[in-house]
């Protein structure tokens, strides 16, 4: 018996087609973002994947890729649980800076660290920051110590690991067809967990926008294929190219 798991990162955002750092930032998907979606959708309904279950973060860009792909599937009444746990990396005083300028400013090892290293944030936002989020009413129920600043990825895992041990493992063993709508940072400390990804090999971990992940996990979660399997591995593989790209010229 296994269970089936399906990552779809967001499609394309407005700042992601400006190369400006997002993280909580509240942007949402661009034409071309919401055209992404559409098409996940589609390859879902190719292989007769219907999710039972969906689970989205709380930025607009990852809800509404995950409507207009059940949209598709025609099943926009799914029930749904979202949480910040699923939410972007926060990054920092990054949010809303140029990529290709802090690589030019700061020069590749560090642009590099901050980027995608495993356990080194990016500094921490002022609150009067233009894009801090301290005051966002979507988290409203967190204490304010506990909205971050900034994180690194190591970050991301210990506050999205409670959400899936709690939340969707039991749907999975429900047997649940389980849609995580996320974001390439939260998705990249998931799928550290599940492919027992070390530290130093998850700086090459680069996720593509909008493109179905499927894993079926044996009955302790373990994926029966490393990696999973991305539903247009030709598009997954050119995406995955660009966003690694993201920043240089
Ligand atoms: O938050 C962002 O800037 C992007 O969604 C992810 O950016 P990254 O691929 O540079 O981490």
């Amino acid at each position: 018996m296994t269970f089936k798991l399906i990552l779809l990162r967001h499609g394309e955002s407005a700042w992601n087609a400006k190369n400006l750092f997002t993280g909580w930032v509240d942007v949402d998907l661009n034409d071309k973002g919401r055209e992404e979606a559409r098409r996940g959708g589609e390859l879902l309904a190719a292989e007769g994947l219907l999710p039972d279950v969906l689970h989205t973060s709380l930025l607009t860009r990852a809800i509404h890729t995950a409507q207009i792909a059940l949209d598709v599937l025609e099943r926009p009444w799914l029930p749904v649980r979202r949480s910040w746990r699923l939410n972007e990396r926060h990054y920092g005083a990054l949010q809303g800076k140029d990529k290709a300028a802090t690589l030019a400013e700061f020069g590749e090892e560090q642009f590099m660290i901050w980027r995608r290293s495993y356990d080194t944030p990016p500094p921490a936002i002022s609150p009067d920051d233009e894009f801090a989020n301290f005051s966002d009413p979507r988290y409203a129920s967190l204490p304010p110590g506990a909205r971050p600043a900034t994180e690194c990825l190591k970050d991301v895992l210990v506050r999205a690991l409670p959400y899936w041990y709690d939340q969707i493992v039991p749907d999975l063993l429900a047997d649940k067809v389980v849609l995580v709508a996320a974001h390439g940072n939260s998705l990249r400390a998931l799928v550290k967990h599940l492919d027992k990804i070390s530290d130093s090999d998850v700086v090459g971990l680069n996720i593509p926008t909008g493109i179905p992940l499927l894993y079926e996990l044996d009955e302790d979660l373990t994926p029966v294929t490393a990696g999973g399997r991305y539903l247009d591995p030709e598009a997954a593989a050119a995406s995955i190219e660009a966003v690694k790209n993201q920043g240089r010229k």
